[in-house]
């Protein structure tokens, strides 16, 4: 302010009646100043505003990004563990050679758990991918990944249709194999939520063959279709060369829709397809929404269980299967799948495609089964029989697996009351039953 006073009396005008109006001009002059350098600074503390909005939100971005990497995928820490998990360990010169590389879809899913185990206890390399979807309680997702883990098989928490998740997947490793077992399961809860159907059997199954269309090299892939798509299929028991193009329930239509699905594939990009038709696939580890898990769960706490009649008072059957039966019949369709042809997403010769039955030759009926788990439990079933309503159950199915055995060797050898027995031994010591109690010691 001292200086523009100076600057004032160097301007003092030389006839007197001006000064008024020199001094109110010299005032104004200083009020603009005073509004420039404001005007200065404001733009000054504007910028600071905005460089300080912009390093907070970059921050926030960068913090972001890192949780979202840490809880899902990405990294270098990421990228040693898919490899280490990915490599295959039979030792050098062993008569089953090389070894697989082979990335499990579900991997923490029932069929998924054991599929995964038996290729690492056999010398494979295996990565799985599982959404955690809560379908059925994750807690039990999560005790199968963690079994998994302290066999050295790391699972992705991730969803096939991240295709960049995917992508990613295979420009890490070079996957041999894919066993697709991730899907929508259960019969009856489509007529629920038609639509996580739609996002798992068929949006999910384009979305990871995509991925493995472009994978360079492409693997050959193994995947689960079910005994459910014969569907109005009477002719007995149920072969490959029957029809298959009468579905009973959504659930059903997206499984067939992935034969065809995975055919257009093959045809158009030389991918080696496998389509492996599971009939009623049960044991230790297995799915809570299915009925001879959820029956037991009941039975032990004293709850009624419902059972589903067929027309005219016929009991429904099924080929129950037993996992172990069924992890042979997955080890051999990855062993015998024979090449992909495609590089770069284009087909250079035709490639294998292949349906087979797994099944286990026995049909079983319901009221069967139940008597069995009241007899391992020592606990009789409060059974409420109903007259099966229109939810897209079959009466009964029956696997013709003559096709399987000749390409495969598949050969089940666990009956219903075998199977059920190891089954019951896993429940009642996963859920604790037996702690401390003899009642089940001899199971
Ligand atoms: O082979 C397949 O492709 C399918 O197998 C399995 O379906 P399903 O054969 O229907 O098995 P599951 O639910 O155990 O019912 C068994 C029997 O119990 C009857 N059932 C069922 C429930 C109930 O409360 N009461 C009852 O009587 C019921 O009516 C049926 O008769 C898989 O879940 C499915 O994902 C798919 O893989």
């Amino acid at each position: 302010m001292r200086v523009v006073a100076e600057e004032e009396e160097d301007m003092l005008p030389s006839t007197p009646g001006k000064v008024k109006i020199e001094r109110a001009g010299a005032m104004t002059r200083q009020l603009h100043r005073c509004f420039a350098s404001t005007g200065t600074m404001f733009l000054w503390a504007l910028f600071l505003v905005a460089m300080t909005a912009t390093y907070l939100s970059f921050h926030s971005f960068v913090d972001t990004s890192s949780r979202y990497f840490a809880a899902s995928w990405g990294g270098l820490h990421w990228e040693r563990q898919i490899r280490a998990s990915a490599s295959p360990r039979r030792p050098p010169g062993s008569a089953e050679g090389a070894g697989l590389s082979v990335l499990v879809t579900g991997a923490a899913g029932f069929v998924g758990t054991h599929c995964s185990l038996a290729l690492r206890k056999r010398g494979d390399g295996v990565v799985g991918i599982d959404n955690f979807n809560k379908y059925y309680d994750p807690s039990l997702k999560k005790a199968r990944r963690a079994l998994l883990a302290s066999h050295g098989v790391f699972v992705v928490e991730g969803d096939i249709n991240d295709g960049r998740l995917l992508t990613k997947l295979f420009d890490v490793v070079p996957f041999t194999h894919v066993l697709h077992l991730a899907a929508q399961a259960g019969v009856r809860y489509a007529m629920e939520n038609p639509a996580s159907y739609v996002h798992s059997n068929i949006a999910g199954l384009v979305s990871l063959l995509e991925a493995c269309k472009e994978a360079d090299p492409q693997p050959a892939v193994v995947w689960a279709s079910s005994s459910s798509v014969y569907g109005l299929n009477n002719a007995v028991p149920f072969s490959e060369a029957h029809r298959t193009d009468r579905p009973a329930s959504l659930y059903a239509a997206t499984k067939k829709a992935g034969e065809e699905i995975t055919h257009t594939y093959n045809h158009i990009y030389g991918l080696s397809v496998t389509g492996l038709r599971f009939f009623t696939v049960y044991g230790p580890w297995g799915r809570p929404d299915m009925a001879y898990f959820s029956f037991t769960r009941n039975i032990l706490q004293g709850k009624p269980i419902t059972v589903y009649r067929g027309r005219d008072h016929v009991d429904l059957a099924r080929d129950f299967t037993y996992i172990d039966d069924i992890v042979r019949g997955c080890l051999a369709s990855l062993d015998t799948a024979g090449r992909s042809t495609g590089t770069g997403g284009r087909k250079r010769g035709p490639a294998p495609y292949r349906i087979f039955n797994l099944g286990n030759t026995a049909p079983v009926t319901v009221p069967t089964l139940v008597s069995i788990l009241e007899r391992y439990l020592r606990v009789n079933a409060k059974r409420n029989v109903v007259e099966m309503p229109g939810n897209g159950d079959v009466p009964f199915t029956h696997a013709n697996i003559s096709l399987a055995r000749e390409q495969l060797g598949y050969k089940p050898t666990t009956s219903l009351e075998m199977g059920l027995k190891k089954f019951v031994r896993w429940y009642l010591s996963y859920y604790g039953y037996n702690r401390g109690t003899q009642a089940f010691n001899n199971l």
